[in-house]
């Protein structure tokens, strides 16, 4: 860490502080070192290059079309621009098939990108891909429920974990993650219920998305929340409304997650 640094850089353990403190972990993405130094500014505790980049950076469909190399050249911008924030990358599709690539493309998104945390969406089939991280001291967050990158196979963007089957599965796969050495759970579109269970049982910070207000922390796609996109999910809110600036709706955005009061109701999915 350079000396003369002024902000402390923050940590997992920081991260689980807050959690302990029952504070709740503001996280947005972002994809640019403008949004990463506004974001950081306005108190966001936890930044991540999302593959979402495909479809909001990029103009494709899904997010399948994402490559390690726009990983790296996005998750390197975004570095440039914060100081504070914890800041996450996404393996993206294909990108963690063996063991061996997980932790080359782990390793490339830290080394090259300066990520300090990687994120994969994964089930049980993750565990020996989460193990090796794990072992390998590589920071890990397993994002369950909605995954993005299995679109095709899912049949559209849905809720998921609504049969009790289903949640029972996601349940179990959460706690095998959480075994392998995951330092984080991120829950997407996942009815709120699910998502406090699952919270209640973890002992590492559960960052929800579409997955109710009872989850450790909370995080939204960026041009979600600034109203830029044409079809945003249910699930997210146009913090810019009612405010003058960009750097206004960010804060709107953290202090509105801080107090609890996103998300509500209206931004959350039933059993
Ligand atoms: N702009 C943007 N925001 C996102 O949150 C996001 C992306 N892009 N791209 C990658 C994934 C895809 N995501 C999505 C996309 C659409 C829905 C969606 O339309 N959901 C329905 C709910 C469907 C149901 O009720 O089962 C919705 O009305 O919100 C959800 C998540 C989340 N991620
Ligand atoms: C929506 C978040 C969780 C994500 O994975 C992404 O932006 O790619
Ligand atoms: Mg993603």
């Amino acid at each position: 860490m350079s000396v003369h640094s002024q902000t402390k850089r923050l940590t997992l353990r920081d991260l689980q502080g807050l959690c302990d403190r029952q504070e709740p972990i503001a996280s947005l993405t972002a994809y640019d070192a403008t949004q990463a130094r506004l974001m950081d500014a306005a108190g966001v505790d936890l930044v991540l290059v999302g593959d979402s980049l495909g479809m909001v950076v990029l103009g494709h469909e899904t997010t399948l079309p994402v490559t390690m190399d726009d990983m790296i050249y996005h998750t390197r911008a975004v570095a440039r621009g914060l100081r504070r924030a914890l800041l996450m990358a996404d393996m993206p599709f294909m990108s963690y098939v063996s063991v061996d690539q997980a932790l080359h493309n782990a390793a490339r998104l830290m080394q090259e990108g300066g990520a300090q945390m990687v994120k994969l969406e994964g089930d049980a089939q993750q565990v020996a891909v989460v193990t090796a991280m794990s072992h390998h001291g590589i920071p890990v967050c397993a994002h369950l429920g909605l995954r993005p990158q299995s679109v095709h196979k899912l049949g559209g963007y849905r809720v998921q974990g609504r049969e009790a089957a289903a949640a029972q599965r996601m349940i179990k796969d959460a706690m095998a993650l959480q075994e392998a050495g995951a330092d984080m759970l991120l829950l997407e579109c996942v009815p709120s219920t699910l998502a406090a269970e699952i919270r209640a049982m973890a002992r590492i910070p559960v960052i929800g998305i579409g997955a109710g207000a009872q989850c450790d922390g909370q995080i939204l796609v960026v041009q979600d929340i600034l109203g830029m996109t044409d079809h945003a999910p249910r699930f997210a809110k146009n913090f810019l409304t009612g405010q003058a600036s960009v750097q206004a709706a960010l804060a709107a955005y953290v202090q509105a997650v801080k107090s609890g009061s996103f998300p509500a109701v209206e931004h959350s999915f039933l059993s």
